[in-house]
């Protein structure tokens, strides 16, 4: 289907703007501080969660002063909706986890159902310790599990449809320097 780009700019312009730029490094800074502290000393194999988890991976591993492997894994379970479904893995780890500290990093924690069912996988494939950091926490009750948490949050954000920072709209604004939350969303 064709993308209405007007639109796309439309929703942009419109939005309102939940963190900017100089609040998203902030948080960065500090989400980096607390992994260092904890898993600094661990040589853990880092995932990035593919596609929203891109920039959140590109600015904090810069920020981490510690021996870490890099790898990826592809689920979605929104596509360009904006209501989850079930979770699709596209790519699954290919690395061996037996015996591995684990680190996932996403965009977002909002239902949780993705991050959740990610972790067990990891569990499963042997992992002896999986950690979650996560850029945003939507702020509801409609987790995955009651008080679902990652080990590691950027920042809490109100229970809107967001996008920026590795979120999409429509699979547009990933590359939005801020969290916005659609018009009326
Ligand atoms: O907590 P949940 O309610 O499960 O939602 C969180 C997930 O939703 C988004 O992924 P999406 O399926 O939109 O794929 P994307 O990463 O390609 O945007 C986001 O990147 C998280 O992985
Ligand atoms: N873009 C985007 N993806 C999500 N996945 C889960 N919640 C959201 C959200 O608010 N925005």
């Amino acid at each position: 289907m064709a993308v209405d780009l007007d639109e796309i700019i439309r929703v942009r312009e419109e939005a309102d703007c939940l963190a900017d730029g100089t609040t998203v490094n902030a948080a960065l800074d500090r989400m980096a501080a607390e992994i260092t502290a904890q898993m600094g000393q661990k040589n853990p194999l880092v995932y990035v969660v593919m596609n929203g988890g891109m920039i959140l991976a590109g600015q904090i591993l810069p920020r981490l002063p510690f021996p870490l492997e890099l790898a990826y894994l592809h689920a979605t379970r929104y596509g360009h909706a904006l209501k989850g479904a079930d979770l699709d893995w596209r790519m699954r780890p290919t690395q061996d986890l037996r015996g591995r500290t684990v680190l996932v990093l996403d965009d977002i924690l909002d239902e949780g159902h993705t991050l959740h069912s990610i972790l067990e996988y990891l569990k499963g494939e042997g992992a002896a310790e999986v950690r979650s950091a996560v850029l945003t926490h939507k702020l509801h009750e409609r987790k995955a599990y009651p008080g679902m948490r990652a080990d590691f949050t950027g920042l809490d954000v109100a229970d809107r449809f967001l996008f920026g920072c590795g979120m999409d709209y429509k699979g547009y604004w990933r590359n939005a320097p801020g969290i916005y939350a659609v018009k009326g969303l």
